[in-house]
């Protein structure tokens, strides 16, 4: 090829045909291409039909700030107030907040054979030994898992650790009342959550962990806490792009702080069922029932690692999120006195004592359960979206046809705060939960605190 073809076939012009310049002018070519794709993807894709903030159709930025700044609960609420129930909040990404029929849709059962929305990869990590439980684990490996574990959280498994739920309040209360009576501020939350923990461990390992003795949080539970923070700040740096994503893969997820960071809480799992799988502790605990169902190395039972990422997964599903539902809920009834009393006198005339309180008698209580359940909806302890992605071929949501790979999710804290479902939704009202007249329009089944479907929470109780 001569310099005079070379030069007009790169269109170079001036004879500057040489590699620098072909490395350039390759680069900006894909950088024009990258930026016409993603003015094509913000402006004419499938999802701009949908409304949202402008710049959020061009990028992941905002929603990179959102998630860094933790203003989720007062960002999505208002963008969902300004744009209606389905806002774009990326350019690959949707929220709903438009109550029962996105919650089926999107994270319901479906029939065999229909394209079936899966958990969105960028946002559920796996345990620290990869090997998945049942928040990750794919739908033939999540089923058998969860055959076995619904054994241990049945009504019958719960009614048998009675005992143990009762001398834990028991403790709490008395650890309150010392504090308060020698004219201590109580932390609540640290309380709740010094309780949630031990109740925890004492039910997975048949040994509580001692905080609510010592008043402080364990070493083991700062870790948690401490990981928790870490890994929201790892998924925002892996959803700017792929490129962040392989680097956060395959550098910062693998370097030596994360993964001694993750060691620190998985060693303590693993120290605690193993210890726990050595012996058989003088009373049934989860364990029990778990290895009733699926003894050590049988067929189709969980293995010694599956045993390790689902007791660390428990760990941080059933404690930390039960803590903040009874905390939000303590906060709203101190700031609602009359609520607070009508609650205090349904307990005081149906019980005696807290001898008289059993699982079962308490969820008669009606005023309880109304307050509970308005305590979840204004107080959520999972207030953000869990993502799915829309499965090949596409799906349908809310009447709108939504493109293969779509990150999909119903926002809890929009939706529980929107008045289209909730009549004065800022307010604390359990009347709502208990067929108040002024509460007819609200819809009711817009509150799934605990998720719906094949998926949803194995620790709500029916
Ligand atoms: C107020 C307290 C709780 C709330 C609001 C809550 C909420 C949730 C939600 C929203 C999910 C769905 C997660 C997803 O889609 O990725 C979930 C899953 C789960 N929760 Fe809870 N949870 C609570 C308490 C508990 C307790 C006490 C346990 C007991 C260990 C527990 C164990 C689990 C497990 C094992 C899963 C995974 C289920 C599966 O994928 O099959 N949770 N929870």
């Amino acid at each position: 090829m001569s310099d005079t073809t070379a030069t007009a076939a790169f269109g170079l012009g001036g004879g500057q045909y040489t590699i620098a310049n072909i490395v350039f002018s390759g680069l900006a070519l894909v950088v024009l291409l990258y930026f016409l794709n993603t003015l094509y993807v913000a402006y004419l894709g499938p999802l701009s039909k949908f409304p949202g903030p402008p710049l959020r159709a061009y990028t992941t930025i905002p929603l990179i700030h959102t998630l860094f700044t933790g203003l989720d609960p007062q960002v999505y609420p208002a963008l969902h107030r300004k744009y209606g129930p389905i806002v774009r909040i990326a350019p690959n990404q949707l929220s709903f907040n438009g109550g029962a029929q996105p919650w089926n849709e999107i994270y319901g059962f479906r029939k065999p054979g229909s394209g079936k929305p899966f958990k969105d990869p960028s946002f559920y990590g796996k345990a620290f030994n990869g090997v998945d439980g049942p928040i990750t684990a794919n739908d033939e490996n999540h089923s058998r898992q969860r055959k076995i574990l619904s054994h241990a959280f049945s009504d019958k498994a719960l009614k048998e650790q009675e005992p143990l739920l009762k001398r834990w309040a028991e403790k709490m209360r008395d650890r309150m009342s010392q504090q308060a009576d020698a004219g201590q501020k109580v932390d609540v939350l640290k309380m709740l959550n010094c309780t949630t923990f031990d109740i925890m461990g004492d039910l997975s390992f048949a040994e509580g962990l001692n905080m609510l003795d010592e008043g402080e949080y364990s070493p083991w539970v700062k870790t948690i806490f401490g990981s928790i923070k870490q890994a929201t700040f790892v998924r925002g740096i892996k959803i700017y792009n792929a490129f962040t994503e392989y680097m956060v893969s395959e550098f910062l997820g693998k370097s030596k702080y994360a993964r001694d960071k993750g060691a620190a809480h998985f060693g303590y799992c693993i120290e605690r069922v193993n210890r726990r799988l050595e012996r058989e502790p003088d009373r049934p605990d989860l364990w029990s029932r778990i290895l009733e169902k699926s003894p050590l190395g049988s067929e189709g039972g969980l293995s010694l690692d599956e045993h390790h990422s689902i007791a660390s997964l428990f760990m941080v599903a059933g404690t930390e999120t039960t803590a903040t539902a009874l905390s939000g809920t303590t906060f709203h009834l101190l700031k609602n006195p009359d609520i607070l009393a009508n609650l205090t006198a349904e307990i005081r005339t149906a019980f005696g004592s807290l001898q008289d309180m059993h699982l079962e008698n308490l969820a008669k209580q009606k005023y309880l359960m109304a307050v509970l359940q308005e305590g979840l909806r204004m107080y959520p302890p999972v207030p953000i979206a869990l993502p799915r992605r829309s499965p090949a071929g596409g799906m349908m949501v809310e009447g709108e046809f939504i493109p293969a790979g779509t990150s999909i999710a119903v926002h809890q804290y929009s939706t529980y705060n929107d008045e289209s479902h909730f009549k004065h939704a800022g307010e604390f009202h359990p009347e709502r939960w208990l067929g108040d007249p002024e509460f007819k329009d609200d819809h009711l089944n817009a509150l799934e605190a605990f998720s719906v479907g094949p998926r949803n929470c194995l620790g709500k109780s029916e």
